[in-house]
C-alpha cells in the first residue's frame, strides 16, 4: 500500500462478503474421501496426512487437489503503539526486514525456498504507523477498509494455496488487544514477551492492553470494528487476504499469533468464516493456545517457534504438500494390483 493507495474501500461492501462465502464442496470431499479408502495402504494409516488432503480437496473443490502455485504472503506494516516502548525492538527494524525479505536474509525466504513457494512482500506504508490506540482508534474506517482490500490482492487467479504472515514491530501487543477484545478475560491472558520482552516492559505492555481494551470495548461495534481500533495495517490485510482466498476457494494457512489474531476477528463475525484455514503451527508466544482454542483449530506443528513472518505456515506448507502428493500421486489397490484386506 503506497501512501497514495489507489484502492478506495468500504467496511460494510467488506462485510458484505461474509455473506457470500462459499461452503464446504462436499462433493470433493466425498471424493477424496472414496479415494483415500482404494489407496494402497491400510485405511487411516497415514493418519493427519489423510484429513490435510480432504480439507485441500474440500476447499480448493476439486479431487485430486493439487499445490503447483502455493504463495506465502507477508504484509508488513507499523503500529503507534510501538512508540509507547512494548517491543523489544525499535520500530525501524520492520522497513530493515522488509529489505531483508527482499535481499533474500530472513528465515522465511529459506523456509520458501525449502518449500518451493513464492514469496511475496508486501510493504504497507511504513512511514506511516498506525495511531497509537492507546489515544483512540488505530484506523479510520477507510484506512482498515483500504488495508484489508490490499490484502485481498494477495490471491491471484492460479495461486492454490496462500499461507499468511506479518512483520510489524509492535504487532504482538496489537494482537492481544485484539484477542482480549474478542474473547473477554484478563489483558494478562492475552499478552506474551513477543520479541522477547520480559520484567517491567512485560508489565507496561500488559496495561497497555488492559487500557486500550477498556477504552475502545464500550464503542466497539463489532469484530470489524474491533480490528480498526486495535489492528494494524498488516493484520487488516491478513484478514482481507483470508475472505478473498474464502471466495476464491483458495485454502489458507495461518501462521503464529498474530495472523490468528487477525483471522479471529473474522471467526468472532461468521464461526464458519475460517473452515478453509488451517493454524499452521503452534507458536511459543504462550497466549496462542488459547486464541487456537476459542477458534476451535488445532495447530499442526508445534516446534517451539515464535518468529512471526509466515515462517511457521511455510514450514507448514511441506507437511500439506506432502498429504497432496500421498493423496494425489499414489496408485489404489486396483491400479497397482496389490490385494485389498479380504
Ligand atoms: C529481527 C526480527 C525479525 C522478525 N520477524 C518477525 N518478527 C516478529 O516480531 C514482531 C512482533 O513482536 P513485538 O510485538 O515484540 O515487536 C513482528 O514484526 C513479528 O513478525 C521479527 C522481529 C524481529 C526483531
Ligand atoms: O507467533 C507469532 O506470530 C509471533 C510471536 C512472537 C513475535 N512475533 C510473532
Amino acid at each position: 500500500m503506497s501512501d497514495d493507495a489507489p484502492v478506495k474501500a468500504d467496511l460494510d461492501e467488506i462485510r458484505g462478503l461474509l455473506s457470500v462465502m462459499p461452503k464446504a464442496d462436499e462433493a470433493a470431499r466425498d471424493a477424496a474421501r472414496a479415494r483415500e479408502g482404494q489407496l494402497t495402504k491400510p485405511p487411516g494409516a497415514l493418519g493427519r496426512l489423510e484429513t490435510l488432503a480432504e480439507w485441500v480437496a474440500t476447499w480448493q473443490g476439486r479431487t485430486p487437489p493439487r499445490i503447483e502455485r502455493p504463495r506465502v504472503a507477508v504484509f508488513a506494516g507499523n503500529h503507534g503503539v510501538a512508540y509507547k516502548g512494548v517491543s523489544a525492538y525499535p520500530i525501524a527494524v520492520t522497513a530493515q526486514m522488509v529489505a531483508n525479505f527482499q535481499a533474500g536474509g530472513a528465515a522465511v525466504n529459506q523456509l520458501c525456498a525449502a518449500n518451493d513457494a513464492e514469496l511475496r512482500v508486501y510493504e504497507m506504508a511504513l512511514d506511516h504507523p498506525t495511531a497509537d490506540f492507546t489515544d483512540g482508534p488505530a484506523m479510520t474506517e477507510e484506512e482498515c477498509a483500504t488495508a484489508m482490500a490490499y490484502g485481498m490482492m494477495a490471491v491471484e487467479e492460479g495461486i492454490d494455496i496462500l499461507c499468511l504472515g506479518e512483520m510489524g514491530i509492535g504487532n504482538s501487543t496489537s494482537a492481544a488487544a485484539l484477542a482480549h477484545a474478542l474473547f473477554g478475560g484478563k489483558a494478562q491472558d492475552w499478552t506474551g514477551p513477543g520479541t522477547g520482552v520480559t520484567g517491567s516492559t512485560m508489565e507496561l505492555k500488559i496495561q497497555v492492553v488492559d487500557e486500550a481494551v477498556t477504552r475502545h470495548l464500550p464503542e466497539m461495534t463489532d469484530s470489524f470494528d474491533a480490528l480498526r481500533r486495535l489492528g494494524g495495517h498488516e493484520l487488516a490485510a491478513i484478514a482481507g487476504a483470508i475472505l478473498a482466498a474464502r471466495v476464491g476457494r483458495v485454502p489458507v494457512i495461518l501462521d503464529g499469533y498474530a495472523c490468528t489474531a487477525a483471522a479471529s476477528i473474522l471467526y468472532r463475525a461468521d464461526p464458519h468464516a475460517l473452515d478453509h484455514c488451517i493454524v499452521g503451527h503452534l507458536s511459543a508466544e504462550p497466549s496462542h493456545r488459547r486464541l487456537c482454542e476459542a477458534i476451535g483449530k488445532q495447530p499442526l506443528l508445534d516446534f517451539g517457534m515464535r518468529l512471526g513472518e509466515g515462517s511457521g505456515a511455510a514450514v507448514a506448507l511441506g507437511i500439506v504438500k506432502s498429504a497432496v502428493a500421498c493423496h494425489s500421486g499414489m496408485a489404489t489397490f486396483a491400479e497397482a494390483g496389490v490385494s485389498d484386506k479380504d
